[in-house]
């Protein structure tokens, strides 16, 4: 029996690096023996990283170079240098030779090539395709769903409230679009847990009906027999001759509650209303001089009214709120039954195997057969799995490496995993952190655990800003959950429950110290970090945001690093979404053309993503105004026309598109467009798909420095599709939905350019020297876009179905599903904070954060989270006194005048020693 190694460590300790390490240990015991190795990790870039770092070291090592690595190698195998070499010339040749067998993939690719060899015994026929396109059949089942409604009253129903939701948040009026999200359910790890009980909801009718019926009458009785007892009140003030105004507070006082009552208006007990149920004098003012007939009235009758409103309300409202969450969301549930209805016939009239079906098979295939059967198929036998970022791994993809690690390690061969909980930020994918962080141990009898202690990718100030500052912040975190938790309503065993919950979250960050390596603790450089909090401010006698001064800084910092021997490459943007990346590269792009830009200076930042036509807002304006003249009465080309107009030609910021929505202006008020726009409407129809265009971009002034290079290539992508295609308006925006928008800028080879990056790519990266232009996120999920989650309960009516997906919302802490929801609520505070630590552990140099200075005593988001921690003198922790001497104290370096924190100097690079 081997031993499972289990290296769980920090950002930038080296876990990648004793990954390759052990890997080449095992490669280089014979030249073939790298088959039967299986290195994995989750997404395709960090694949190529690690092919890249196995192959650098072989490559190195057969050259002869020396190097730590070399050291360690023949120390740990008793080889010396030419030995090492000549094996590693070896190992080499026959990668190169056998790349076919160089186990280097995700690990969804490995478990893929396990279904495609199984097919047989999975029950996938000849002829059926494995179709892993979801998009392509998400498309498909949500027109045949559409297509459906026309005949389906209910259906039709739970589409319209559907879209009232989405036109409500005021995000998106892509319908298709917003459906496809709902329809993501269905290919979610979580879901075939689901998908059996829809099945019966599809098959079974009448249950759905019957459980609806069964809401709204619940629902009614609770609110009618409150309604009565209310106006029962309000009776009892009237023939008294008293008013609402007699009583103290009028509307907002407690006579006012009752009105509410007995109006369906509201039925939460106000703090008034609970004080006057304990205390006569609460129900009128001092000096009121009716006083006496207020107090016959509450002794005699609205007392006791009062006490059964409460008792009532306190009494059956967990299951009122639970009914009205249901009710409010049910059309979801009614809508993904109906997608997976036509998932269903769709796989079997074309034969169509989802990638998410076999997955389910494959786990039977994995326990039911021996491993060494399974790999006679597969065509491949590993002894050694080593496995890298651990913490991404989801249930259903550890269930089915687990027989194989098992298999390996029972007949002699070591395997590792290596990973870090904090840097857990692909939960919403199924990851499951908790696997790594305490399950292993349990799961294998043979393991050994190993902490790397230093950090060797960052400098010292970096080092001891992020030990410090996560240090403090996971607890404030906790403190501030911990908060929400005590203040709920005296259920101690869910409170028990969600305290083991948050002990176990605030565990993740226990060990988030690290250690500095003794070479670099000597070094000269020692590294920098710059953090700086903005508000609005009045600048040139106009408002500027935080976000805009933040695009107005970035120029002259781009200019200091070059000056200090950076080239555009050492350099990283990161950003939170593609939207935020898309604004600074158009803002860099911008300046990099103005009369600003100097000389000898390069601002060029981009994104893979930033180059895609179809994402840029000035190409949308010139479609979506194509569609608006193609169908006059196409309402959501208008809108999508307007909205955009508004914001990126007119720089109107906020609050646009709940304006647009909730007072239908789009459809009458002409102002929101071009006066132009309007008045040539009826030519702009009759002009050509190409003279069109060029009409458009003259009217909606999209000819500026920084959506030229956009609106240039459209144009050549327009006049190409002309030559080869009828100039049909209707089918170029056919083709440009499906086909066209892929279209990207071409990137001009070679050039010299700084990468644009969301922080989940730039996960396992590092850079010289990193720059957060907006530090600000939100800790809890996006009200906008909130999540499903599957709520199960043993009440009745809700458990006439194991399970419903419900809206993420603060209105589930008054339902019977206020567990899940403070689960969710932690795991997602847990998952936006590990965001922050991937995002501040990937400079090498220099790290720069630009955030937002909070108004209030919040903590919302990442800005507050910052701001607190940094500010203001830290809290005082239990833990002994001793090891808080290593950490910064914040008061040193924290500039208050400006709302800055500096530590370290930042020393050029060209002066470095
Ligand atoms: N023992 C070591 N000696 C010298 N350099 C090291 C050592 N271990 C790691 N490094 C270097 O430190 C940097 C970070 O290492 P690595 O990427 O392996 O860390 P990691 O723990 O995988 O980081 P993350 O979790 O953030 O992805 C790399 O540049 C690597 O070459």
């Amino acid at each position: 029996m081997s031993k499972l190694y289990i290296y769980r460590s920090a950002a930038g300790s080296g876990k990648t690096y004793v990954l390759v390490k052990a890997y080449l240990q095992l490669a280089l015991r014979a030249p073939l023996y790298f088959q039967r190795i299986l290195a994995v990790t989750f997404t395709n870039r960090a694949t190529q990283e690690m092919k890249q770092r196995i192959l650098n070291s072989l490559h190195d090592i057969a050259q002869g170079k020396e190097s730590l690595l070399t050291q360690e190698l023949n120390q740990a195998n008793g080889w010396d240098s030419k030995e090492l070499q000549k094996r590693a010339q070896a190992v080499l040749s026959k990668v190169l030779h056998n790349y076919d067998h160089f186990s280097v993939g995700t690990i969804d690719s490995f478990l893929q090539s396990i279904v495609r060899n199984f097919s047989k015994e999975l029950g996938i026929q000849h002829g059926f395709t494995i179709e892993m396109d979801q998009e392509t059949i998400l498309n498909y089942i949500i027109d045949d769903v559409i297509n459906t409604a026309n005949q389906d009253k209910q259906l039709h129903q739970w589409l319209v409230n559907f879209a009232e939701n989405k036109l409500l948040a005021g995000k998106s009026w892509h319908f298709k679009q917003a459906l496809k999200q709902l329809g993501y359910e269905l290919f979610t790890e979580n879901f075939g847990q689901q998908e059996r009980l829809l099945i019966e909801a599809i098959n079974n009718k009448h249950k759905l009906a019957t459980f609806l019926a069964e809401l709204e009458t619940g629902r009614l009785e609770f609110e009618n027999s409150l309604q009565k007892l209310g106006k029962e009140a309000m009776q009892q003030i009237e023939v008294s001759g008293l008013e609402i105004s007699d009583f103290s507070y009028g509307q907002r006082g407690i006579a006012g509650y009752l009105m509410g009552v007995s109006e369906k208006k509201g039925f939460t007990p106000t703090q008034r209303a609970l004080t006057a149920l304990e205390s006569i004098e609460a129900w009128y003012s001092k000096t009121n001089s009716k006083k006496l007939s207020i107090v016959s009235l509450v002794q005699n009758s609205l007392q006791d009214i009062l006490k059964e409103i409460i008792t009532y309300y306190q009494a059956g409202h967990h299951i009122y709120h639970t009914t009205l969450a249901v009710q409010q969301f049910i059309y979801a549930f009614g809508i993904i039954t109906h997608l997976l209805a036509s998932l269903r016939n769709l796989r079997a009239e074309k034969n169509i195997m989802l990638i998410s079906d076999a997955a389910n098979l494959l786990r039977q295939v994995i326990a039911e057969n021996d491993t060494p059967f399974i790999y006679e198929k597969v065509g491949s036998f590993y002894n050694h799995f080593l496995i890298d970022e651990f913490q991404d791994i989801s249930d259903f993809q550890w269930q089915n490496l687990k027989p194989l690690i098992s298999n390996g390690l029972a007949t002699g061969h070591m395997s590792l995993l290596v990973g870090d909980a904090k840097q857990s930020i692909y939960r919403w994918r199924g990851s499951k952190w908790q696997l790594l962080s305490n399950k292993l141990e349990k799961e294998f009898t043979a393991t050994k655990s190993l902490v790397l202690e230093h950090n060797w990718r960052s400098k010292p100030s970096i080092v001891h800003f992020n030990n410090t500052f996560f240090t403090q912040a996971s607890k404030n975190l906790a403190s501030h959950l911990q908060q929400e938790i005590n203040q709920l309503e005296d259920n101690s065993t869910l409170k028990q429950q969600l305290n083991e919950q948050l002990q176990e979250i605030a565990n993740v960050y226990a060990h988030a110290y690290q250690h500095i390596p003794a070479p670099v603790q000597s070094s000269q450089d020692q590294g920098y970090v710059e953090a700086n909090f903005l508000c609005e401010a009045d600048l040139q006698e106009e408002k500027s945001s935080w976000k805009e001064q933040i695009k107005q800084r970035l120029p002259a910092l781009l200019e200091e690093l070059q000056k200090d021997g950076f080239r555009l490459q050492d350099i990283a943007l990161l950003v939170r979404s593609h939207a935020e990346g898309r604004e600074i590269s158009q803002s860099l792009l911008s300046y990099q053309h103005s009369e600003h830009a100097k000389p000898g200076y390069k601002y060029s930042a981009v994104s893979a993503e930033s180059l895609y036509l179809g994402k840029s807002p000035w190409i949308n304006i010139i479609i979506s105004a194509l569609k608006y003249l193609e169908d006059e009465i196409d309402i959501l080309a208008k809108t999508e026309l307007v909205y955009l107009y508004q914001i990126y030609v007119c720089k109107k910021e906020q609050g646009i598109s709940h304006e647009l929505f909730q007072q239908n202006r789009v459809e009458n008020d002409h102002n929101l467009l071009p006066t132009e726009f309007i008045s040539e409407f009826y030519c702009l129809t009759k002009l050509p798909l190409y003279e069109r265009i060029v009409k458009l971009v003259s009217i909606f002034q999209l000819n500026t420095t920084a959506s030229k290079p956009f609106i240039y290539t459209f144009q050549d992508i327009v006049l190409t599709y002309l030559q080869q295609n009828p100039a049909e308006h209707y089918n170029f925006l056919k083709w440009w939905e499906e086909k066209g928008n892929k279209h990207a800028l071409p990137h001009m080879e070679g050039e010299e350019a700084i990468p644009i990056m969301t922080i989940h790519q730039a996960k396992g990266l590092q850079f010289k020297v990193v720059i957060v232009p907006f530090c600000a996120w939100n800790l809890d999920h996006n009200t906008y876009k909130p999540p499903i989650i599957w709520c199960s309960t043993d009440k009745a009516p809700f458990s006439t179905f194991p399970s419903l997906p419900l809206r993420y919302h603060k209105g589930l802490q008054e339902t019977v599903y206020a567990q899940a929801y403070y689960e969710e609520r932690m795991q997602v505070y847990l998952d936006h904070f590990n965001l922050l630590y991937v995002t501040l552990t990937r400079a090498e140099e220099r790290l720069y954060i630009f955030s937002q200075q909070p108004g209030k005593n919040k903590l919302d988001t990442t800005a507050d989270l910052l701001y607190r921690t940094i500010s203001r003198p830290p809290l005082k922790f239990n833990d002994n006194e001793d090891s808080n001497k290593y950490f910064l104290k914040w008061e040193h370096y924290w500039q208050n005048d400006n709302q800055k924190l500096v530590i370290g100097n930042p020393i050029a690079s060209n002066q470095q020693q």
